[in-house]
């Protein structure tokens, strides 16, 4: 995992804080040294990459092609002493193949591992896919990353990191978008080397150590993007993240070709937050009540709010923060709160995923478990999908 000084990753959310720009080196986790939160890494993390040290390949680092390098060059330097010993068209044909061996080993590499070029591009039709199937009563979401996303993959050369701010209630889906945009980039999703997770609570307990986490944050990120330039950030809790913390990362945000050596274009910073959800749940509940469809709501109708209420808010994360004034969040991504008829999609997604069929009582008596808000009205579910699951195990106990 991390180096002692870094922040430890998140256990069971896919979370790899370190890639050593090289092939994977798999180790335990280690303790935290100065008040990082301790914990194993799920995928028994790894070490932060040497800023400005190997640089990205194919492979996301150099180990073993710089080998083959080195035994071709090798063989080239003994080629005149072998000549005379060897019948020297065999000798021509056998170097050949060594350097196109060597040429194409990157290639070769990722065919069977994780690189950081990966196998496929991201499609925008599967991306679009996957918002549509899976993602429930998130219109605007969908949209919005959708274009962003695949907008930002397909730019060769963009001017700046793409950064996506997603607000909302709890269990509306942020965590789970960040999921299937991961999933979409990195076959490995979460759990891809590339792929960073950071939950505030967990990396960044201690106010008194905001210093500390502002170093490491920088060196973790400038380390694993010389690794990869194409490395996702997810922060989650933002809302938890003491102010000003954030603000160490700027630099990188920023529109800078490269900062010394290394360029943050490619890389993606996805920021998870409840601040806002109020104002979100605010607009949603007037257009209910005039009877409108949720989905005539425009990104427009809140986009700025939620922008305005992120800076103005000391438990934002952004409170007052250089990424706003400076406008360096792309997208603030609305989630709405969902609707009984949310949960009901919710429960039976997860039936079926339990290979369970699709009882349609047990899938209301589900849904009716849960509570909805305002109280008189009972609109919006006051904890999205998050616990529906564990609901539902009641009804299968057996
Ligand atoms: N809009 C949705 N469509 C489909 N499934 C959803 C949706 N929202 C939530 N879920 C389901 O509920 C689970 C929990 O949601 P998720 O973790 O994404 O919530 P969240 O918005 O990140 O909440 P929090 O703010 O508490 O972190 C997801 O893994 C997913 O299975």
């Amino acid at each position: 995992m991390a180096p002692p000084t870094t922040p430890a990753p998140k256990a069971g959310k896919g979370f790899a804080l370190h890639k050593d720009g090289g092939r994977r080196r798999r180790r335990r986790s280690a303790p935290l040294k100065n008040g990082g939160a301790g914990g194993r890494n799920r995928k028994r993390g790894l070490v932060a990459a040497p800023v400005g040290g190997r640089r990205e390949n194919g492979r996301g680092g150099a180990g073993p092609g710089m080998k083959l390098g080195r035994a071709a060059l090798g063989l080239l330097l003994l080629a005149p002493l072998a000549v005379r010993a060897v019948e020297p068209i065999s000798l021509g044909l056998a170097l050949a193949g060594v350097l196109t061996g060597y040429i194409s080993y990157p290639r070769l590499y990722c065919l069977f591992a994780e690189c950081c070029s990966p196998k496929r591009s991201l499609s925008r039709e599967a991306l679009q896919k996957d918002l549509d199937s899976k993602l429930f009563g998130q219109h605007l979401a969908k949209k919005v990353i959708l274009n962003a996303v695949s907008g930002f993959i397909s730019n060769p050369k963009p001017k700046k990191p793409l950064t996506l701010s997603l607000h909302g209630w709890t269990g509306t889906g942020k965590n789970f978008v960040s999921k299937i945009i991961a999933e979409n980039i990195y076959e490995g999703g979460l759990n891809s080397d590339y792929v960073h997770l950071f939950v505030a609570t967990l990396h960044f307990p201690h106010i008194s150590n905001i210093t500390l986490y502002k170093d490491q944050l920088q060196s973790w990120i400038r380390g694993n993007v010389s690794a990869c330039a194409r490395s996702i950030f997810i922060f989650d809790e933002m809302d938890k993240m003491h102010a000003g913390l954030i603000d160490a990362i700027k630099p990188y945000l920023d529109y800078y070709d490269n900062l010394d050596g290394v360029s943050y274009q490619k890389a993606i910073f996805i920021f998870l937050s409840n601040a806002g959800a109020e104002r979100i749940t605010d607009v949603a509940l007037d257009f209910w009540r005039s009877g409108k469809q949720r989905e005539e709501i425009k990104l427009k109708d809140m986009e700025h709010a939620l922008s305005v209420s992120a800076f103005n808010n000391k438990n934002s994360g952004f409170w007052h923060s250089s990424l706003i004034d400076r406008n360096l969040i792309d997208y603030f991504v609305p989630f709405l709160p969902l609707e009984y008829k949310h949960l009901k999609m919710c429960i039976r997604v997860e039936m079926q995923s339990r290979g369970y069929e699709v009882d349609e009582d047990i899938v209301s008596r589900v849904a009716e478990e849960m509570t909805f808000f305002p109280k008189e009205e009972r609109v919006f579910s006051d904890k999205g999908c998050k616990t529906v699951f564990t609901k539902l195990d009641y009804y299968y106990d057996d």
